[in-house]
């Protein structure tokens, strides 16, 4: 969808910006551009909707060099987000999302519904803020508004130049996750500029690593973390690139364990028996449909039914949840295993996972399988990255 060749960027006092970049963003991605201040990121993007000319080198937008397309008709498809929004501070909050609609010519009242849509969309009920002026908005209502304007026209490309930094890291987090939800919708093309590692791993389908004017590392989360390809990288992703990997390796059906299981109806004494002679400690409980009911002690098990002696599973999590959450989860129930149930809601058990197969799934990182590093190759120091 968007393609660098050999693209690079001196600016007239002899500062080389950008140096002979080359990479590519697939239709419907997400790639964040990571890196130190004036490393060449904010001139990457702006060379995409031609704010910037390369001094050499070709972009291409869906196959079509961008030198050859008027910049104006250009922008139309190209939505454009930057920290400072620059909002029109006379015009409404649905006038200034309506603004490219108006440009393009759209019939008034197409612009204004198209406008209320995306503000809907951006979590603003246009309804309360429609009529608002943009003073009379917190910084991150802004930054919505700033997004519901850039996606107003449909471009299939979006360009963020670090549109949630000027935002505290409690309201920065809540826009993040927006904005993913958003993206799951939309689907635009994104490539989205910024300092901060931590956003770049948690929002990027992929991170391109960028040093001085150069992309050191263009690779999916898992794999800067896990296997950074320069001492740059490692260094810029931090020593606690293990926690922030937890972050972004999924609980996998196969990482899981398969405890005992006993029924809430089985005699108690004899699944203590049972229990025993498998060498467990414990078991779950589930009911005939399969569905999580507990877990039981076989030291408690001396009467009765198990149902009688069951307590609740506090510690669950979905398949398909982050290792961060599970490993949270186990600290904060204080629990030595987690049970994961279907990601489909009805809760039918799949098996637990235990720091020991936590540890594990880590190590097995999908990034390094897809880049052919065998899982024992790959490094990692502790989870807690020490
Ligand atoms: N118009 C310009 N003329 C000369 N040098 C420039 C110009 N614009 C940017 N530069 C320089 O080019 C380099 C790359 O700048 P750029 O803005 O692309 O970096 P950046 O990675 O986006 O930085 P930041 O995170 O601080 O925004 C820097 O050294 C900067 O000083």
């Amino acid at each position: 969808m968007i393609r660098f060749e050999h693209v690079s960027k001196r600016y007239a006092d002899g500062t080389m910006a950008v140096d002979d970049l080359s990479f590519e963003v697939a239709a419907g991605e997400l790639v964040t551009l990571v890196g130190p201040s004036g490393c060449g990121k904010t001139t990457t993007m702006k060379m995409v909707n031609r704010l910037i000319e390369p001094t050499s080198g070709r972009i291409f937008l869906d196959g079509e060099d961008i030198s050859d397309i008027d910049p104006v008709q250009l922008r139309r498809r190209i939505g454009y987000v930057i920290q400072q929004v620059g909002l029109f501070p006379h015009k409404t909050v649905l006038e200034n999302t309506a603004t490219v609609p108006h440009l393009l010519g759209w019939k008034k009242g197409e612009g204004k519904k198209r406008a209320a849509e995306l503000l809907d969309l951006v979590g603003l009920d246009p309804s309360v803020y429609g009529d608002r002026y943009p003073e009379q908005l917190s910084g991150g209502q802004r930054q919505r508004v700033g997004v519901a304007r850039a996606l107003a026209a449909d471009p299939p490309v979006l360009l963020m130049d670090e549109p949630f930094g000027a935002v505290d890291p409690v309201v920065r987090e809540h826009l993040q996750t927006e904005f993913l939800r958003l993206q799951q919708e939309v689907n635009k093309t994104v490539l989205f500029v910024t300092h901060d590692i931590e956003e770049a791993v948690r929002l990027g389908d992929r991170i391109a690593v960028y040093g001085q004017g150069r992309i050191e590392q263009y690779d999916a989360p898992a794999a800067v973390l896990g296997a950074p390809a320069t001492d740059y990288v490692a260094d810029f992703v931090g020593s606690d690139r293990g926690l922030k990997r937890l972050s972004v390796t999924p609980i996998e059906v196969t990482d899981l364990e398969q405890p005992p299981v006993v029924r809430p109806e089985d005699d108690a004494k004899s699944a203590a028996e049972q229990m025993r002679a498998e060498g467990a400690g414990w078991a779950v409980v589930l009911d005939t449909s399969g569905e999580l009911h507990g877990w039981v002690g076989a030291g408690h098990l001396t009467s009765g039914t198990v149902g009688d002696h069951a307590r609740r599973m506090e510690a669950w999590l979905p398949v398909g949840a982050s290792l961060k959450r599970a490993f949270s989860t186990m600290l904060q129930h204080d629990a030595g295993w987690i049970a994961v149930i279907d990601e489909d809601g009805r809760g039918r058990f799949l098996g637990v996972l235990t720091p020991g197969t936590l540890h594990e799934a880590l190590r097995r990182s999908t990034a390094a399988d897809a880049r052919d590093i065998p899982r024992t190759e790959v490094e990692l120091e502790s989870i807690t990255g020490a």
